[in-house]
């Protein structure tokens, strides 16, 4: 059975290093690019040393937060919609202080955005992006305000306008991305529920008589390939068709549900048990001589003489039928089960509530 533990979403070291990093490799790359222009003297050494140090800024200031799990207190704790702003921040004031260097600012801000789209909610982006046209435009203001109100502001807010134009579409389309990926994974956890019903008996929760089957076969590759021995039990309730009549279906089905219960917890990890069809259950015990295989089978019927069944049928108790068999090299599930299916019928006619195998000849 699977446990269902809720595990605290932290994320491991390495993973939180390249949480920082993503955020900030649009503004990475964006100098990088303006230090070649600084190189090919066409960016003041001020613009790209005053953008160097607000990234190593940022860059250290986010590291100190994950790295202290101060994340953790906000509801978004990858921090994306912070480390898009740090990002922009750290563009426009390059730009602001060298008119040339905002010739490649709108392909990075696009790049800046395209890592919130994938985790940022649409209101989130559009203030996003609302705050950085608006941004923009008051570096652009400001440093013709500086600079001069010349030729150059009109070629400064045609730049800008392409920027307004394409942020907001950036967001209807992570919009979209966003339903897609909430659609993709509705998908799949819907398509795990069917794989794991699809191989479920649906009133014990156990597995059915399909995946018993493949199960099975699985076992006997595992046997002929590696000549691990296992054995094979089938169990059945005695003189259920009589509960049935006497107490009514709903009370068989309580009984079938607690035997599997019980069942479920006394087999070892590495076993497999599944209802095979009404009352009869199989149980494969991988690894496991004859002897210990009976063993078992012998405590399986203890248990389900001392089964709890207070609730539906006071003062009384239920008794198993179990034939053993062990599998012998090169034959085939279908002789095997009908030699367990054999010592089932002889535990029957030897008055039932007893455990019976093949003895291997
Ligand atoms: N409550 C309930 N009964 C079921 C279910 N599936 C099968 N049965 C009943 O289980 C009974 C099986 O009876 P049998 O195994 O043939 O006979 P028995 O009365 O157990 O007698 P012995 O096996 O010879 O001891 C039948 O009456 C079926 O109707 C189920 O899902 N729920």
């Amino acid at each position: 059975m699977h446990s269902h533990i809720a595990k605290r979403r932290t994320l491991p070291g390495s993973a939180r290093m390249q949480k920082i990093s993503q955020a900030n490799i649009a503004s990475l790359l964006y100098l990088a690019t303006i230090f070649v222009f600084f190189q090919q003297d066409q960016v003041n050494p001020v613009a790209f040393l005053v953008g160097a140090g607000t990234l190593t800024f940022f860059m250290l200031f986010f590291f100190v937060i994950f790295r202290l799990q101060l994340n953790t207190h906000f509801y978004d704790r990858s921090l994306t919609f912070a480390q898009v702003v740090a990002s922009v921040i750290t563009m426009l004031s390059v730009a602001y202080l060298d008119r040339t260097a905002q010739l490649v600012l709108g392909p990075f801000l696009l790049i800046a955005f395209s890592y919130g789209t994938f985790r940022l909610s649409r209101s989130s982006l559009t203030v996003l992006a609302a705050g950085t046209i608006a941004g923009y435009l008051a570096m652009i203001l400001l440093r013709s305000y500086r600079e001069g109100f010349g030729d150059a502001l009109k070629l400064d807010l045609l730049q800008w306008i392409v920027v307004a134009l394409t942020l907001p579409l950036m967001v209807s389309v992570g919009g979209r991305i966003r339903q897609l990926r909430a659609t993709l994974k509705l998908t799949r956890r819907q398509l795990q529920q069917f794989e794991e019903k699809a191989i479920r008996d649906e009133l014990t929760g156990l597995y059915n008589r399909r995946q018993l089957q493949t199960e099975l076969d699985t076992a006997i590759a595992r046997a002929n390939s590696e000549g691990i021995p296992f054995c094979l039990c089938l169990i059945d309730v005695d003189h259920f068709k009589d509960i049935n009549d006497k107490h009514g279906h709903l009370v068989g089905d309580v009984i079938l549900r607690e035997f599997a219960r019980v069942a479920l917890d006394s087999i070892r990890d590495s076993d497999v048990i599944g209802r095979y069809g009404g009352d009869e259950f199989m149980h494969l015990l991988p690894n496991t001589s004859l002897k210990g295989a009976v063993m078992h089978a012998e405590r399986l019927r203890v248990y389900a003489h001392f089964l709890d069944l207070q609730g539906v049928l006071p003062q009384k108790s239920i008794s198993l039928s179990i034939g053993v068999a062990q599998f012998r090299s090169g034959e085939d599930a279908a002789a095997l089960i009908e030699r367990a299916d054999t010592a089932l019928y002889r535990a029957k006619e030897r008055g039932r509530n007893r455990v019976e195998w093949i003895d291997e000849e």
